[in-house]
């Protein structure tokens, strides 16, 4: 099913939450709203459900208005953080749930269900917990049971609002693995909301930035990572080095960098800003700069540096230690970063914030 949302708009007590939303998910895409707290990805979510109505924009789905359609009638699979599953029912009786609460004409023979529910069970590897109940679960178990009753009835869309939020790292790895598998099996298109970027790119197709009610960037991990649209991707990227630079024919200057490694930019010459992430900076032993060694530790994997710059600045430079060249405390180095994003001091949101040059 492909979901298609033009201009979408919401807004609750007059505050806008979501500006105008265009994406198209494609048919079996498994893709993931990423973006800080309160960025409209729930929203964004309960209107595709049918839980929540947006003020303006389309919806449709296989070529359907959905928004002239309710919740049920969409045949949405949705799974939340807290599944609140029948705590007196079996993990079996949960799982059939939506298969037997509906209407005598629609509903299938209890064989029919029965076989459905074994062929989940067995999807999600469940099978041994089919006669226990939520409380004798773990909460991954939990999660696992909820995404069976999400898919028992056969949705249309998938939703799942960090259906993984609130375990534990080492079982959210798992699941995220599990889920990955779970998709390529049933090929349901599916939409995944969270705030955690290794999981977004560990199992999306598709990452789809979202800031402050608006569509940021849309891309792979490569993309997000290489080429930020715009400042607010980039830190949240993790490129959390902003030196102030002059840009001159699409390149950044500033005393003691030397940006030739990077690609040659389109925006307009004037100040500007360069993104930096700390491992990827590299040291040029240079007497005529400004930065200065001033901090050298090492993790044993890594040498964690800390530089000086010529009005009290500090910048984090993160190399392997085995690989790094030899560094010396009060030597002074040439920047040489491998990657990083230029932006102009008028792109949209440069300006507006304060330099920051620590981790
Ligand atoms: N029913 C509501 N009434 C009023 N304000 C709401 C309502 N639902 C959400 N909001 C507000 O809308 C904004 C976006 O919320 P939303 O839950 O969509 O963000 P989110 O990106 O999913 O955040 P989180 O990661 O914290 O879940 C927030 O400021 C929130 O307080």
């Amino acid at each position: 099913m492909t979901i298609t949302i033009k201009g979408l708009t919401k807004s609750f007590d007059d505050t806008p939450v979501l500006r105008g939303i265009d994406l198209t998910v494609r048919d079996g895409e498994l893709l993931a709203l990423l973006g800080p707290s309160g960025s409209g990805k729930t929203t964004l979510l309960r209107i595709i459900a049918g839980l929540e109505w947006p003020d303006a924009g389309q919806l449709v789905v296989a070529g359907e208005d959905w928004l002239a359609l309710s919740a049920q009638q969409r045949r949405i699979g949705f799974v939340f953080q807290h599944y609140a599953l029948f705590p007196h029912m079996t993990v079996r009786d949960n799982i059939a749930f939506g298969l037997s609460v509906r209407p005598r004409a629609a509903r299938p023979g209890n064989a029919e269900i029965a076989q459905t529910v074994d062929e989940l069970l067995n999807l999600l590897q469940i099978e041994h917990l089919a006669d226990r109940h939520p409380a004798q679960l773990s909460g991954g178990q939990r999660q696992r049971v909820a995404l069976g009753r999400a898919l028992a009835i056969r949705p249309s869309v998938l939703l799942l609002d960090e259906p993984f939020g609130a375990l534990d790292a080492a079982i959210r790895r798992d699941l995220r693995r599990w889920l990955r598998e779970v998709h390529e099996k049933t090929g349901s298109t599916t939409i995944f909301v969270t705030h955690d970027q290794e999981e977004a790119f560990e199992l999306a197709d598709r990452v789809v930035v979202m800031g402050d009610g608006e569509i940021l960037q849309i891309g792979t991990a490569d993309d997000l990572y290489d080429a930020p649209a715009c400042p607010f991707v980039a830190r949240f990227m993790g490129a959390v080095v902003e030196l102030p630079v002059n840009i001159s024919d699409g390149r950044a200057t500033a005393r003691g960098l030397d940006a030739s490694a990077l690609p040659v930019t389109s925006a307009p010459d004037g100040p500007g800003r360069l993104f930096l992430r700390p491992d990827s900076i590299a040291l040029i032993p240079d007497p005529a700069s400004p930065w200065q060694l001033s901090r050298k530790i090492s993790t044993g994997a890594d040498l964690r540096l800390t530089l000086l710059g010529p009005e009290g600045q500090e910048i984090p430079v993160d190399l392997p230690r085995r690989s790094a060249p030899p560094v010396e405390i009060s030597q002074t180095y040439r920047l040489r970063p491998s990657v990083g994003a230029l932006f102009s001091d008028d792109a949209a949101g440069a300006a507006a914030t304060p330099i920051r040059l620590s981790a």
